[in-house]
């Protein structure tokens, strides 16, 4: 209490690379434990899987090649290219639909003949290209004549005769989509640490991949806000006191958790007032079901923040002061890496920037890696990009504030000329991203990082809302 009432903190006040660092010894450790042990293989109504947070624990390789047939680009007919160089009149011996064969079912096309197709179908044995129909004249038929009615798309039983028109030449490959071509059987399609979202997943589809999905463990993540002046979202402000806060750090948190964990991993334990934390972070700390603790409030010199002590009775606390604005407080604590139940435990801190800009920069990263996916993908990306107005960062310690790119990039030479607007007001995120900026509550999509002493910066690509 002395010190608090002195202000002195036992903790050194660490730099972003070694906060990363500090936090990255920990994850990539239990990333090592989990991921090299706990392959399973899920089927694709796995909650992981439909909620698109589940990474890949293997390569998967294509099982044949895409596509699977030398099929045709355009609706038309498959033709011998060979045949065309001497006669530009061919007799339609067949209808080739894309997914069904119809008149007749297989064919071996002759020379001197050439078989209707849509696009998709596959080219019967002997075609090696396809011309479309807008350079086709149907020149006659054994049955009534169509032409005209039906368009160059024939409906018929019996063969016909097309003249080329327009087209010079057709080189063989024309207007085919050779087998293969976009993927060789056995080539790896999704990298080992890759999330399975929509793209990932209509990849699978693709190969007609829905059983034995290989993903890894996913952590278990229990969100805690602390302070007795908070009160939950739903509580009608005619019965609360007027200095009491809206809880928002909470539902931001598990907003932004479901873009890495399932639903069912996300554990809301709720407000805790100042004197249920310690008894809070007992029991969600010795929950076996728990990974990693988020607990934002309470982790700064006041005489209501407890966090910090409790925090290193029940582990390790790695660092417990940040060089950075917002997040000085953000406190990181693990239990012993080489412990049967390793947890890591997140203290941010009570303003709401605070705590979703250290979610951004420290969190979401630890819980890439601990869920296997790679270094280099866990982090959010950098970009030097140049200042759309004036903005003033902090003179005593590097600075994240919330920041628009507001034009499209455009990537010349190593640098890239996005303008982007900065703010460094400290309301509810949403809020913040509005001050200064007149703009939409959602338009935050980056953060921008003024390091001290230096006109260089760089923003980090972060989208604190669904639409941002
Ligand atoms: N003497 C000092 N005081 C403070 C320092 C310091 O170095 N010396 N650091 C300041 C900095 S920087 C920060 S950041 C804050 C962080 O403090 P805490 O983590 O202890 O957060 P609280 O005091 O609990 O809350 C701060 C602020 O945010 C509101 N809050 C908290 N939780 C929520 C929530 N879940 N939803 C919405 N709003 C929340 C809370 O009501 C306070 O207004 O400490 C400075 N003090
Ligand atoms: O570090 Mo605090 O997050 O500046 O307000």
């Amino acid at each position: 209490m002395q010190d608090r009432l002195q202000g002195r903190s036992p903790y050194p006040m660490v730099d972003m690379n070694t906060a990363w660092t500090l936090v990255e010894e920990v994850a990539r450790t239990i990333a090592a434990r989990w991921q090299c042990s706990e392959t399973h293989y899920v089927d694709w109504d796995h909650e992981a899987v439909q909620s698109g947070t589940a990474v890949l624990a293997e390569d998967v390789a294509a099982p044949w090649p895409m596509p699977r047939f030398d099929a045709a680009l355009k609706d038309g007919y498959a033709v011998r290219s060979a045949d065309l160089a001497s006669d530009t009149t061919l007799c339609c011996t067949a209808l080739q639909v894309a997914g069904q064969e119809t008149w007749p079912l297989s064919v071996v096309m002759e020379p001197g003949t050439c078989v209707y197709v849509t696009t998709g179908a596959p080219l019967p044995p002997g075609a090696d290209a396809v011309v479309p129909v807008e350079y086709v004249q149907i020149i006659s038929s054994a049955s009534s004549s169509k032409q005209g009615a039906l368009g160059p798309v024939p409906n018929r039983t019996e063969p016909f005769y097309i003249r080329l028109e327009g087209l010079t030449s057709i080189p063989a490959g024309y207007e085919v989509r050779r087998r293969g071509l976009d993927v060789p059987a056995g080539q790896v399609v999704l990298r080992r640490g890759q999330r399975l979202g929509p793209v990932e997943r209509s990849v699978l589809c693709s190969f007609g991949i829905q059983e034995r999905i290989p993903i890894g463990r996913l952590p278990r993540v229990a969100v805690l806000s602390t302070g007795s002046e908070l009160v939950e979202a739903c509580t009608p402000s005619s019965s609360v006191s007027s200095s009491a806060v809206y809880d928002s750090n909470r539902p931001l948190l598990r907003a932004l958790l479901q873009r890495y964990v399932p639903a069912s991993h996300i554990l809301d334990a709720g407000i805790a007032a100042d004197h249920q934390v310690s008894g809070k972070l007992k029991a969600l700390l010795g929950d076996p079901l728990i990974d990693v603790l988020i607990i934002s409030g309470g982790v700064s010199m006041g005489l209501s923040d407890v966090v910090k002590p409790l925090l290193a009775d029940l582990g390790q606390i790695r660092f417990g002061r940040l060089l950075m604005k917002p997040g000085k407080p953000m406190t990181f604590a693990s239990q012993a890496v080489d412990d049967d139940r390793p947890w890591m435990a997140f203290a941010l801190p009570g303003n709401p920037v605070s705590s979703s800009v250290c979610f951004a920069l420290l969190v979401a990263p630890a819980i890439q890696l601990v869920s296997g996916v790679p270094r280099e993908r866990a982090y959010p990306r950098r970009l030097v990009v140049r200042l759309a107005e004036d903005a003033y960062p902090d003179a005593e310690r590097p600075e994240f504030q919330r920041a628009r790119l507001i034009e499209p990039l455009t990537m010349t030479e190593s640098n890239t000329t996005a303008p982007v607007q900065a703010t460094a007001g400290k309301r509810t995120a949403a809020a913040a991203a509005v001050a200064g900026l007149d703009t939409w509550p959602d338009a935050v999509n980056a953060l921008a990082y003024f390091p001290l002493a230096s006109t260089d910066w760089w923003p980090v690509e972060y989208t604190p809302t669904e639409h941002g």
